[in-house]
C-alpha cells in the first residue's frame, strides 16, 4: 500500500482534532479528502507529510513510518500545503534549484529535473522572473513543482485550485491528471466538481472521524436517491409528495417541483400515482443521479 493512514488520533489543547481516523490509497490512484471547514483535513496532510506528530497512530508512506523514518518517508512525498509557502524574493529557477539542493540534488541531475519541471508545470514563460512578480496561479504552478522536483512516490496537494481564474483552473486540473499517473495522489478540496472530475476514491471527514471510505461510484450508488424532477400543466402542492422524499417547488407558478427520492425505483412509481391519482397533466420528467455535493451535504450534516 502506498499510504496507509494508521488509527490517527490529535489533540490540540482541549479538542480532539483527530479521533482514530484510518484509511488508505493506492498506486494510480487520486484519492479526494474531503471534509467541512475544521474537519481535521490539514492536519492529517501535516502529520502524513512528517510536519506534525500525531498523538496517537501512524502514517505509513511504502510501508516506512513517518514517525520512525521521517527522512525516508518525507523524500518520499511530495506536498502542497494549502497557503503555499514561496520565497517571494527568489527567482523561479534559484527557488528550485534550492529546494532541489534539501533533497540533496545536485550538478546536471538537478539542472535537468529544474527544465523538466518547469516544462510540466507551464512556467516556461515565467521562470526568470521573481516569484513575488507571478500571479495566483503561477505562484501555485511554482509550489507544485516544488512538491514535484524530488520526483516523490506520494503526492498530497491540500486545496491547490482555491483562487485561480477559469483558465487556470482547467490547466491545473489537467496538470494534477497528468501527474497522477504511476503516483498515489491525495487531493483535499472544497469543490466537489473537481473530486467528480478528477478522483477514483473518495474520503470524507468530519469532526475528526471518518465519515465515509469508498470509490466515488460505490459513494453515488449507496446513497439510494436520485433526483425528480417533474413539471406538470396544474398548481402542485409540495405534502402530496413529501412521503416520497424532500421536495421543493422549481418554478413560482408551482408546478414545477423537484424531488429527492428516498428510494428510486419505489419513489417514482409513487410519484407517478400521485399524478394518476391527483389527475394531473405531465409535462416533463427527468431522473438525475445525485451528485456529489448533495452527498457530501447528506453525510456531513447527519453525523
Ligand atoms: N495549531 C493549532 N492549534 C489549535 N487548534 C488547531 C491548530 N491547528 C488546527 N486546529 C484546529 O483543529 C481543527 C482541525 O483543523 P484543520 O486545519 O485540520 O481542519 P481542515 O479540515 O483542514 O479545515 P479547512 O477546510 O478549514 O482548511 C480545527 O478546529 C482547528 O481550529
Amino acid at each position: 500500500m502506498s499510504l496507509e493512514v494508521i488509527q490517527l488520533s490529535k489533540i490540540y489543547g482541549q479538542q480532539k482534532a483527530l479521533d482514530n481516523i484510518s484509511f488508505k490509497a493506492e498506486k494510480g490512484q487520486i484519492l479526494g479528502f474531503l471534509g467541512p471547514n475544521g474537519a481535521g483535513k490539514s492536519t492529517t496532510m501535516k502529520i502524513a507529510t512528517g510536519y506534525l506528530l500525531p498523538d496517537e497512530g501512524d502514517v505509513k508512506i511504502h510501508g516506512l513510518s513517518v514517525l520512525e523514518k521521517p527522512k525516508a518517508t518525507s523524500r518520499m512525498v511530495g506536498y502542497l500545503p494549502e497557503h503555499n509557502p514561496l520565497y517571494l524574493d527568489m527567482y523561479v529557477k534559484e527557488f528550485l534549484s534550492f529546494i532541489g539542493g534539501l533533497y540533496s540534488m545536485s550538478g546536471k541531475t538537478l539542472q535537468s529535473r529544474i527544465v523538466e519541471m518547469i516544462t510540466l508545470c507551464g512556467l516556461e514563460r515565467e521562470a526568470h522572473k521573481k516569484i513575488g512578480q507571478l500571479s495566483k496561479g503561477y505562484r501555485q504552478r511554482v509550489g507544485l513543482a516544488k512538491a514535484l522536483i524530488h520526483d516523490p512516490k506520494v503526492i498530497i496537494l491540500d486545496e491547490p485550485t482555491t483562487g485561480l481564474d477559469p483558465n487556470q483552473l482547467v490547466e491545473i486540473r489537467k496538470l494534477i491528471k497528468d501527474i497522477s499517473q504511476n503516483k498515489t495522489l491525495i487531493l483535499s478540496t472544497h469543490i466537489m466538481q473537481e473530486v467528480e472530475m478528477l478522483c477514483d476514491q473518495v474520503v470524507i471527514i468530519n469532526k475528526g472521524k471518518i465519515v465515509a471510505a469508498d470509490q466515488l461510484k460505490n459513494l453515488k450508488q449507496a446513497s439510494g436517491k436520485s433526483i425528480l424532477l417533474l413539471e406538470v400543466e396544474e398548481k402542485l402542492e409540495l405534502e402530496w409528495f413529501t412521503p416520497i422524499g424532500e421536495v421543493s417547488f422549481q418554478n413560482k407558478e408551482q408546478t414545477a417541483i423537484q424531488i429527492a427520492v428516498n428510494d428510486s425505483p419505489e419513489g417514482r412509481k409513487q410519484t407517478l400515482q400521485v399524478l394518476q391519482k391527483k389527475g394531473l397533466t405531465l409535462l416533463s420528467i427527468q431522473v438525475k443521479e445525485r451528485n456529489l455535493e448533495s452527498i457530501f451535504h447528506q453525510i456531513t450534516q447527519s453525523s
